[in-house]
């Protein structure tokens, strides 16, 4: 039996390439502007990249709806993440010499609606051989970890972590970003949360029907316990 845990979760595929050729489409058909415009003052200072924002875009709704469904479909991040509300994604561009250095993202986000950012997640977009540097690192409580994920994977880590993207020194890096409010506001709940998951899942196969019950109901007590709605 393995159990995956820890709120570091690495998605392979989220998206699948069919989903991934048309918000390719999509993003050819949209224009990039300076990245500043979305970003705090403190992380201004330290963004430079080109986005494409979702609000009054429609070709960026188009791949939010994309985005949202695969978000929404993805067991792991069901079960781990408990999205609450999802964010309309950015679209990120990174050319050569772009970065976005070591910042903090806004604890509270949104245009139309305000969302508290308990999770934050990068969709990458380009085949990581495409070009050289553009790792996410994240600051995490086991030290520095770069992502540098095959197109249509995904990262998802805490908000509360430091991190940055480093400089894309040739090629062209392309991302979707997007914050999510959880269900359950504090990562070490969600992890029980998301092991006891998988320990049903497990269950479900085998024989052991009243302890698959009464662990489903442990399960229901605790989230009716801790989830904010
Ligand atoms: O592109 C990324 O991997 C992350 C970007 C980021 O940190 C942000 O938009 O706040
Ligand atoms: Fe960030």
């Amino acid at each position: 039996m393995i159990i995956e845990t820890g709120n570091y979760l690495e998605l392979t595929q989220l998206i699948n390439p069919s989903e991934l050729s048309s918000i390719l489409n999509l993003i050819e058909q949209s224009n990039f502007k300076d990245g500043k415009s979305t970003a705090s003052e403190n992380a201004a200072n330290v963004k430079n990249n080109l986005q494409i924002n979702s609000e009054n875009n429609f070709h960026a709704q188009q791949i939010g709806q994309i985005v949202h469904q695969a978000i929404s479909k993805n067991r792991r991040i069901q079960s781990a993440i408990l999205p609450k509300v999802i964010l309309p994604p950015l679209v990120s561009q990174y050319e050569s010499g772009m970065h976005y250095g070591l910042h903090v993202d806004s604890p509270l986000m949104g245009n139309q609606f305000t969302i508290r950012t308990d999770v934050g997640m990068t969709l990458f977009l380009s085949d990581p051989s495409s070009y050289e540097g553009g790792e996410l690192e994240i600051m995490t409580e086991f030290g520095l970890q770069r992502f540098k994920l095959s197109a249509g994977s995904a990262v998802i880590y805490p908000t509360t972590r430091l991190h940055q993207v480093l400089p894309v020194t040739q090629g062209k890096r392309l991302a979707v970003v997007t914050w999510m409010q959880c269900a359950i506001r504090e990562a070490n709940k969600r992890e029980i949360i998301d092991q006891i998951n998988q320990v049903l899942n497990e269950l479900s196969v085998t024989d052991h029907k009243e302890s698959h019950l009464m662990l489903q109901q442990i399960y229901s007590n605790l989230i009716r316990m801790w989830a904010e709605i």
